[in-house]
């Protein structure tokens, strides 16, 4: 029988024991904080947003957020994040990607202070990453991970196959399961638009992940019997959310499957609780535990 991978009920469990962590920061007198930052008129963007802020009240996380006007400039929202950087009482500060085109991401991006930085995007945090020892990881590559191990399927060996190579997905996720460490140890190809004869490759794996944002690229007829399946694909057809697995034809072949929604999402929302709550720990130098 395939294996129906809960995202909601993984990211649930992991909420209630985050809960534990904020409580005992609590008794330090310590309240976690994050600040979430959005430029930006996108609906969409505007709901992970509130998302996000929604996830943060319901555990205890003090809910910072600030606006900037989405026709303003780099150096604006650059002192808005200088600001936030300040203040003792915001332990994470999420600026909300993608930004407008007349803003240098790029720049607005490293001007997060490193330790504030609970996406992980910042260059020293990807370089810590890359060299094998991650401060924050990316949420949803680090929700991918805990994903695999909640499923009880083991990446030590594995042959792997991401399909994706963005800086937000693809990357982090294959620097993470190449690691060494006991959630890594995988032997990981990365796949993208250039790659000849896709269905190959991830034929020849035991866990796929695919994160192209191409509705429903992966199916059943391109998978090995019994492969582990995540699909992090998040895409709007006719107004419903469809990943980038045909899952009704990947399920036949795969041994553990993610269904959208209900999987890698709810995954992305809850280790962004983790990061805030690890970031409040650092920076007040109390010590907690983490699942
Ligand atoms: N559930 C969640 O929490 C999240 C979901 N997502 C979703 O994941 C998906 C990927 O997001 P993101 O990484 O930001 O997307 P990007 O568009 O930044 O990157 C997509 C990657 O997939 C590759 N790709 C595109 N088409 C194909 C193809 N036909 N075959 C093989 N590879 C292909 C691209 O290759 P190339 O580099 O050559 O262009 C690129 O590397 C999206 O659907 C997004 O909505 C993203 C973040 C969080
Ligand atoms: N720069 C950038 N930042 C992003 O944050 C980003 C992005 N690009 N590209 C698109 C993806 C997609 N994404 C999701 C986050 C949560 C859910 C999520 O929680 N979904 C729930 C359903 C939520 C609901 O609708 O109630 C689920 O899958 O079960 C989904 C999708 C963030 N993205």
């Amino acid at each position: 029988m395939t294996e129906i991978i809960d995202g909601d009920a993984v990211a649930a469990s992991l909420r209630e024991e985050l809960a534990e962590s904020i409580e005992e920061l609590a008794d330090a007198g310590v309240q976690p904080g994050l600040a979430t930052v959005l430029m930006s008129d996108d609906p969409a963007s505007e709901t992970y947003v509130s998302m996000k802020r929604e996830d943060c009240r319901e555990v205890g996380i003090e809910d910072f957020h600030r606006d900037v006007d989405s026709g303003a400039d780099t150096e604006e929202l650059m002192a808005v994040v200088a600001d936030l950087n300040e203040r003792a009482d915001v332990h994470g500060v999420l600026v909300q990607t993608p930004l407008p085109d007349q803003v240098d991401s790029e720049r607005a991006l490293r001007s997060v202070t490193p330790l504030k930085d609970v996406d992980g995007f910042h260059p020293e945090n990807v370089g810590r990453l890359v060299r094998g020892d991650p401060r924050y990881r990316p949420c949803t590559p680090h929700g991918v991970q805990k994903l695999l191990d909640a499923a009880g399927v083991e990446t030590e060996g594995a042959d792997a196959v991401v399909v994706g190579r963005s800086n937000l997905v693809g990357k982090p996720l294959a620097n993470l399961l190449l690691r060494k460490a006991p959630d890594g140890n995988a032997t990981v190809t990365v796949c993208h638009s250039r790659t000849d004869d896709l269905a190959e490759k991830t034929r020849g794996a035991d866990i796929v992940v695919a994160a192209a944002g191409v509705p429903e690229l992966i199916d059943g007829s391109m998978l090995a019997e019994g492969a582990t399946v995540i699909d992090v694909g998040y895409n709007h057809v006719d107004g419903e959310a469809v990943g980038d697995v045909a899952f009704e034809s990947a399920r036949e072949t795969a041994g553990a499957i993610t269904p959208v929604p209900g999987g890698v999402g709810p995954m992305t929302r809850a280790m962004l609780l983790y990061n805030t709550v690890k970031a409040a720990s650092i920076q007040s130098g109390t010590d907690v535990s983490l699942p």
